[in-house]
């Protein structure tokens, strides 16, 4: 029997996974691929750390060079995270001729096409499954089952950290800062956890499935991307008592000519699916013109879930090897895409207004709403002290544009402010 050995760059929680999954199920893997996988060296910054870590037979090193010089070792796993030295690290493995499987979205968001211009170069198969979604194979999906497809719509929750504590908020209570340090002990969150409060996270995921799903690649800076980090633990059990779930979600959209994605809180009714996806998992709606609408379900964070993915990734190079196919893009989709015009990017609105309590004030604001093109579905009085009230509105949909005219012609009257402004799905 063939034996192919691996080297790891990255002993955390998904490496660490990742080795017990290698080790653990290498009978099945041996059985599909005919190949013998085994991890013959780990990469990590600090060996005493690590050394009681690993099977006997296990180097455990801070020399990538352990790696890189190995003619045995043909696949390496980068689960150290970040973008630099991560980057370096990958690009040495592949003019090595290393194959290799990241779960690295920060890096594959940010250089992915130039690290798979290396690839391909080097004749080396470059995946990274685990990327987005963690255990979810969303991104072999999109590549295989949806190849003949037009991608209208990805939508869907996408961080499993961020899940995880706005669903502890809602369900036990918790503080904000609580569920956030709850999730690190668990090991959902990145080791600083800003990118996944602060839906960068989510934005690079959805970065990535954009390139999957419409062959486009989208920029960071261009994106409108906010986090939960704002959201007090009265936002959401107001939007529960309204029969709504706050929910961070990721959309994109085909628009016209354009691709527009977008990361934000979003008010989910609480008979949609999304509502419904609690804690660490995610899930991905992907919208084709010929299939329709269809979900992916699953954990989104986490070891095992995510080494899952990486371990699909090592068992798709191993085949590339045995039948000689490597060095091909996990993704081959490019589509030339133009501008979104932001009138056409439309949702409802959840809008929670103060406003004196005093006669004509509602009249002022459907005013205001009819002067912007917009109206609204649903308004509700939701407390007053006899002077303020607390008034919410549900809109029907309107474009970013009226939103931002609304929010400047709000700012001129001083009996009335908006407090908050959240897309309704
Ligand atoms: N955790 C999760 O649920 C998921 C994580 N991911 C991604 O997987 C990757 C790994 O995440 P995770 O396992 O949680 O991270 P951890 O922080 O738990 O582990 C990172 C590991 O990388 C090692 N490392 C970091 N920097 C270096 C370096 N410069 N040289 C050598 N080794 C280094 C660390 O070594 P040492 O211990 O010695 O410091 C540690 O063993 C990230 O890209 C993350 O975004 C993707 C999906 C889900
Ligand atoms: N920090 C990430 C880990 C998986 O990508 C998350 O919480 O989703």
């Amino acid at each position: 029997m063939d034996k192919i050995k691996i080297g790891l760059v990255g002993l955390g929680t998904v490496g660490s996974s990742v080795l017990k999954m290698i080790t653990e199920n290498s009978d099945k893997v041996q059985n599909i691929t005919g190949r013998s996988l085994s991890v013959k060296t780990v990469v990590i910054r600090d060996v005493a750390k690590h050394q009681n870590q690993v099977p006997a037979g296990v180097t455990v090193t801070t020399d990538l060079n352990a790696i890189i010089n190995d003619p045995e070792i043909k696949i390496a796993v980068e689960v150290m995270g970040g973008v630099h030295p991560a980057k370096e690290v990958i690009t040495k493995l592949l003019n090595a001729k290393k194959h290799v499987v990241t779960a690295n979205k920060d890096l594959i968001a940010s250089a992915g096409e130039e690290l798979a211009a290396i690839a391909k170069h080097n004749h080396c198969d470059l995946m990274y499954e685990a990327s987005v979604a963690g255990g979810i194979p969303i991104l072999r999906t999109i590549v295989t089952s949806f190849a003949a497809d037009y991608i209208t719509e990805v939508k869907g929750i996408v961080n499993g950290t961020t899940n995880y504590i706005l669903t502890q908020m809602q369900r036990k209570n918790w503080s904000y800062d609580l569920a956030l340090a709850k999730a690190q002990e668990l090991g959902f969150a990145e080791s600083d956890p800003t990118n996944d409060v602060e839906g960068i996270d989510a934005a690079y995921k959805m970065i990535i499935l954009s390139q999957f799903s419409y062959g486009t690649h989208l920029k960071l800076a261009n994106m409108s991307v906010e986090g939960i980090s704002t959201i007090q633990q009265s936002d959401v059990q107001q939007a529960d008592a309204f029969g709504y779930t706050i929910k961070l979600l990721g959309i994109s959209r085909r628009i016209d000519d354009g691709v527009f994605a977008e990361v934000g809180p979003v008010l989910v009714p609480k008979d949609h699916p999304l509502a419904t996806i609690n804690n660490e998992n995610n899930a991905v709606m992907v919208t084709g013109q010929a299939v329709g609408e269809t979900l992916f379900y699953g954990r989104g964070a986490g070891g095992l879930p995510t080494a899952n993915s990486v371990l699909s990734d090592i068992v798709s190079v191993t085949k590339n090897i045995v039948l000689g196919t490597t060095g091909n893009s996990f993704n081959n989709y490019q589509s030339k895409v133009g501008k979104v015009d932001l009138n056409n990017v439309i949702y409802p609105y959840y809008l929670s207004l103060n406003m004196l309590d005093v006669p004509g004030q509602m009249l002022k604001f459907t005013q205001i709403m009819t002067q912007i093109g917009a109206s609204f579905s649903r308004i509700v009085q939701t407390s007053t002290d006899g002077q303020t009230a607390r008034v919410v509105i549900i809109t029907h949909e309107m474009s970013k544009v009226q939103l931002h005219d609304l929010k400047q012609q709000l700012l001129a009257v001083d009996t009335m402010s908006l407090l908050a402004a959240y897309k309704v799905l």
